[in-house]
């Protein structure tokens, strides 16, 4: 039988990244798609770390099972860190199109070098017999002027990364996790728990 392991997300784009790096591992992802399909989990916290532990320590309590969550997101420099914690739901209800349209508009004519930015990963472990933990993973690019490639989820192809020369959304879920903040995070993770 297949090792399991439980990611507190109902965000397939992030299944697919949890897959390509778990599977190779001999895991399972399984999400709340198939054990909490109805669960809402409203993201009170403010930062990255808050809301982690918050999916965690939520899905974990309901099922009693160790469970990993991911809060994530896009800091732009140029826009003061937005759209940081509030990535999803930038320009209203969880549209990855409004929200890189948004984010494009917000930085109309500024020019690649101050265009920086990053994506960030806290992840958060948890279980009955399993004190809370998290790592945090960062993957540094530049905010493109139009959309590049047709893999990911969310901001990846408005997001290049300049030691691959790739937008994110022209890697393969391998290649991206192999540089991701998603991938470095679950780098520090492996290094805290047997994986
Ligand atoms: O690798 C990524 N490539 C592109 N965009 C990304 C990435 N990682 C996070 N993001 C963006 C998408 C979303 O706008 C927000 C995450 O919000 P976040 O609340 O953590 O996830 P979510 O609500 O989509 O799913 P869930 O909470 O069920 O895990 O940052
Ligand atoms: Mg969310």
């Amino acid at each position: 039988m297949m090792k399991k392991v439980v990611i507190a997300t109902k965000n397939r784009g992030k299944v697919k990244d949890f897959e390509a790096i778990f599977g190779p591992l001999g895991y399972e992802v399984v999400t709340m798609f198939d054990v909490a399909p109805d669960m809402e989990i409203e993201e009170t916290g403010t930062t990255f770390q808050e809301n982690a532990i918050l999916k965690a320590e939520t899905l974990s309590k309901a099922l009693n099972m160790l469970v990993i969550a991911d809060d994530s997101g896009l800091m732009i420099d140029a826009l003061n860190g937005e759209p940081g914690v509030y990535s999803a739901r930038y320009a209203g209800d969880h549209d990855d199109e409004a929200n890189m349209d948004k984010a494009l508009k917000n930085l109309q004519g500024v020019p690649t070098e101050e265009r920086t930015a990053r994506f960030c990963c806290c992840l958060a472990i948890t279980g009955p017999d399993y004190p809370t933990e998290t790592v945090f993973g960062t993957c540094e690019g530049i905010i493109l002027e139009e959309r590049r490639g047709e893999n990911g989820f969310g901001y990846d192809p408005i997001f290049f990364v300049p030691s691959k020369n790739k937008a994110m959304a022209e890697m393969t879920p391998e290649e991206k996790g192999a540089i991701s903040h998603r991938g470095n995070a679950l780098q520090l993770l492996k290094e805290k728990i047997n994986l």
